[in-house]
């Protein structure tokens, strides 16, 4: 920071006393250095005329000044931590400012003719710049600057984010609700424009709040909401374009979106109407706040860098010499006319793993020959894990694809560093491999929106769950993403311990972050059920039909934190063996997982469950149908591979993180990347030794059903909380037995909600827990209810 005010000040005194010092700096290591430190006009002395010489007169001009203010900056932030404003943006920005100042500058100079006098503003870069594009264009180098500046305004502006106001439609319906009926406009409390400051990190909120006329009508609705069932889904698939091919190569992510023209959200109920305020109010708020930054709750977090990952010299790429593609070649050839098969060119493209030969059958060949011949095919190539793929979709072609001599192993290091992950703007963006052509796959998790991952033992499913994993952990912050770790098997995911305080959740009352113990499983899903009804809720009121649109305009500050909105991270529920929760508990979990697998997509849970056995009473029908993305490393037998794909392939695998990808009915071989555990264990102490939450991420408290019964006759209804009566009755009042009701209602936090609820259960005031779904609410009105407090007290 010294240095920038340092340089600051130097360079400002040479824009006065720069002429004068030039003969002293042009002559400095000649002559004595006392006489032309005496000689110099400069406040920052010789040194200062010298260095401002350089920056000022030679290079930037007048832009120099932005130097010293980056410089301000980065100390600042090193020295303090303060950030006023994002560093890599202002940094970007006034560097950007230097150079284009300066091209200015030195046009003006240019056509002005005041080389003498005034090119110390444009420094040497914009005058000599500027003198070789008006050689060439004439006044037409303008055109150059002000182009210039129009890319980097496009670059700088990211301005396919821009949210253009729709100005005709807001203007008409807000004049229109005012003007026919003014009550209108405060009859929602969605929007709740005001309250006073709450965040931990920066006030949220500073205009009074206007006060809703209305009672919560949303509260009769709430269970409804989650109970219903989901709307049909569109498939779209997005594409992203693979910088580092050199050619436009496209990767689909398939992916299931929500129908986006369905008036519903995901549960099936229209959402509230919203009352949206007035935008230059909204606009002030943010103006004065800022956007809600949620990675400020741990603003020195940093990412893991791309060092913590091996970089595997060897077999980066697939070897496969042209000898052995020409023996292939001729003996598909040889083959195929054995069986009578003519053809008409063949092709191979070389995958990491296996090298696809595409054959273009004559004329008159039926492809179902082909098909029939699978086996023969395969047995005359005498190879391990052919498949065949007749007809290539979408081509007129026929596939082989044969496995190569020496395959590429993929690092994980790889593909984390490749442009396509990198620049991906996707949610929960998960790098799945690389496809037979090369390309990087990368799919957003988000928009699966849950995998089925299936795979004999030993052929790379805790590699695939480990490469998901780091995938995101590189991509997110951890007050964006938050992991739910089953591992019944208990060592696969232990390494994941270290990341509790910054990315795991788990149940309040558990000391364990991974979940290991099938009796807690269970209270895992059924309390990510409930955590999933409470975010359902919070949609609903605020008018959102999924996460993002909820945590975009709680960003814009338009939700009010104390009506119980806060921003809502992702939550990735992942079940390393699945095979073994369904031995022991069976529909117990079964159902959570099919009613998470059902309707958590649009409120950001997203299930990975992985199993080794993919037979039919582990993968059930119930939670089949509702995992559209499935992922298959090598099985044993084809019957497996049709539980898990619908289809035959993935027994001819080759192992070793070789998989079959299968997602809106398109088949995707791919080669999984591979990460070993020690590159875990150093991502984890990268972000474990930092500083996190003070714990996990609290899940909404669970009590099972026979620990419900436990619970029930533990509750001494002579030491009543002093809440009871009040609860009681809003309770009656609303005919509604939910917790986060009195939550709300009564500004308690979960847990005293949670163990007035049991107070009331137990004075038989509400009935017992049905899972997600509110209690029964025994007493139907205040009469009666007043009755039964009576007697409670009198007892
Ligand atoms: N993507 C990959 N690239 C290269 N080798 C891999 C890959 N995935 C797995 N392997 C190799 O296969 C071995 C077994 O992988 P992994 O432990 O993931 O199997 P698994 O299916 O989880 O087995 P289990 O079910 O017994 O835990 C690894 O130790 C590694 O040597």
């Amino acid at each position: 920071m010294l240095l920038a005010i340092g340089l600051l000040i130097a360079f400002a005194s040479y824009m006065t006393t720069g002429a004068d010092d030039q003969s002293v700096v042009g002559s400095a290591l000649s002559e004595p250095l006392v006489d032309s430190g005496a000689e110099t006009r400069n406040w920052a002395g010789l040194v200062g005329a010298y260095i401002a010489h350089v920056f000022v007169f030679r290079w930037f001009g007048i832009g120099a000044m932005a130097l010293p203010l980056v410089l301000l900056l980065a100390g600042l932030k090193l020295s303090t931590g303060a950030e006023p404003f994002p560093l890599r943006r202002t940094t970007i920005g006034l560097l950007f400012t230097a150079l284009w100042s300066s091209l200015v500058c030195g046009y003006i100079v240019l056509v002005t003719n005041s080389a003498e006098t005034a090119s110390v503003w444009s420094g040497g870069i914009g005058y000599e710049v500027n003198s070789a594009l008006y050689s060439l264009f004439g006044w037409g180098s303008l055109a150059f600057i002000g182009f210039g500046l129009f890319l980097f305004l496009v670059y700088f502006i990211d301005i396919q984010n821009i949210r253009l106001p729709s100005f005709p439609t807001d203007l008409f319906t807000r004049r229109s609700n005012a003007g026919s009926n003014p009550a209108n406009v405060d009859t929602d409390e969605d929007e709740e424009p005001a309250a006073e400051p709450v965040a931990p990190v920066r006030p949220m909120y500073t205009r009074p709040e206007p006060q809703p006329a209305v009672v919560d009508e949303h509260d009769d609705e709430v269970i409804d909401a989650v109970s219903a069932t989901p709307q049909p889904i569109q498939s779209i698939q997005a594409t992203e374009s693979l910088p580092t091919t050199g050619v436009p190569l496209t990767v689909k992510s398939n992916v299931d979106v929500p129908n986006a023209s369905t008036d519903t959200t995901e549960s099936g109920v229209t959402p509230a109407p919203t009352y949206e305020p007035d935008p230059f109010e909204e606009d002030d708020l943010v103006a004065q706040h800022g956007l809600y930054d949620s990675t400020l709750d741990l603003p020195q977090y940093q990412y893991p860098t791309s060092e913590l990952l091996t970089e595997y010299q060897n077999n980066q790429r697939a070897q496969v010499s042209s000898d052995e593609l020409t023996a292939n070649k001729e003996r598909i050839e040889n083959t195929l006319r054995n069986f009578g098969i003519r053809i008409d060119s063949i092709q191979a493209s070389i995958g990491p793993t296996v090298t696809l030969y595409e054959i273009v059958p004559a004329e008159g060949v039926r492809i179902s020959k082909i098909k029939s011949l699978e086996d023969d095919i395969a047995l005359n190539l005498a190879a391990l894990g052919i498949r065949i793929i007749a007809p290539m979709p979408g081509m007129g072609t026929i596939g082989i694809e044969v496995p190569n001599k020496n395959r590429e192993m993929v690092s994980m290091r790889s593909v984390i560093t490749s442009d396509i992950f990198n620049n991906s703007k996707f949610e929960l963006p998960v790098v799945l491999g690389k496809t037979i052509s090369n390309e990087i796959y990368v799919a957003d998790l988000a928009k699966m929106p849950h995998l089925l991952m299936a795979g004999a033992t030993g052929q790379g499913k805790s590699v695939g769950l480990n490469v998901l994993l780091t995938s995101l952990i590189y991509k997110k912050h951890p007050s964006q993403l938050k992991l739910v770790l089953v591992d019944p098997k208990k060592v696969e995911l232990t390494l994941f311990n270290k990341l509790e305080r910054h990315f795991l959740a788990k149940l309040p009352d558990s000391d364990e972050p991974i979940i290991t113990d099938t009796k807690k499983v269970v209270n895992t899903l059924n309390s990510l059920c409930i955590e999933m009804d409470n975010r359902y809720n919070l949609l609903k009121e605020a008018g959102c039909r999924n996460l993002k649109e909820y945590n975009a305009k709680f960003t814009r500050r338009k939700l009010n934190p104390e009506k119980g909105h806060r921003y809502l991270p992702y939550i990735v529920l992942i079940i390393d063996e699945l095979a073994d929760l369904m031995m022991t508990a069976g529909k117990e979990v079964e159902q959570p997982i099919a009613r998470l697998a059902q309707l958590a997509r649009a409120i950001g849970i997203h299930l990975v469950v992985a199993t080794q056995r993919p037979s039919v009473n582990v993968i059930t029908g119930l939670i089949k149908a509702n995992f559209p993305a499935r992922l298959s490393f090598k099985v044993t037998s084809k019957i497996d591979s049709r539980t898990i794909l619908d289809t035959g392939g993935a027994e001819q695998l080759v192992g070793m993180g070789d998989m079959l990808l299968s997602s809106n009915s398109d088949l995707i071989r791919l080669q999984c990347p591979f990460v070993d555990t020690d590159e875990i264990e150093g991502i984890c102490e990268f972000v474990g030794n930092q500083r996190g939450y003070d714990d996990a991420y609290a899940l909404p408290e669970f009590v099972g059903d026979d620990g419900g019964q436990g619970e029930e006759k533990d509750v001494d209804l002579d030491n009543r909380d002093p809440m009871f009566d009040e609860a009681a009755r809003l309770i009656v009042i609303h005919q509604q037995g939910s917790t986060s009701l009195i939550q709300r209602k009564l500004k308690l936090g979960y847990n005293r909600a949670g163990r007035l609820i049991d107070q009331l259960e137990a004075a038989r005031i509400v009935g017992p827990f049905e899972g997600s779904k509110a209690r029964d609410v025994l007493v139907s009105d205040l009469t009666m209810l007043e009755e039964m407090l009576k007697r409670l007290k009198g007892d």
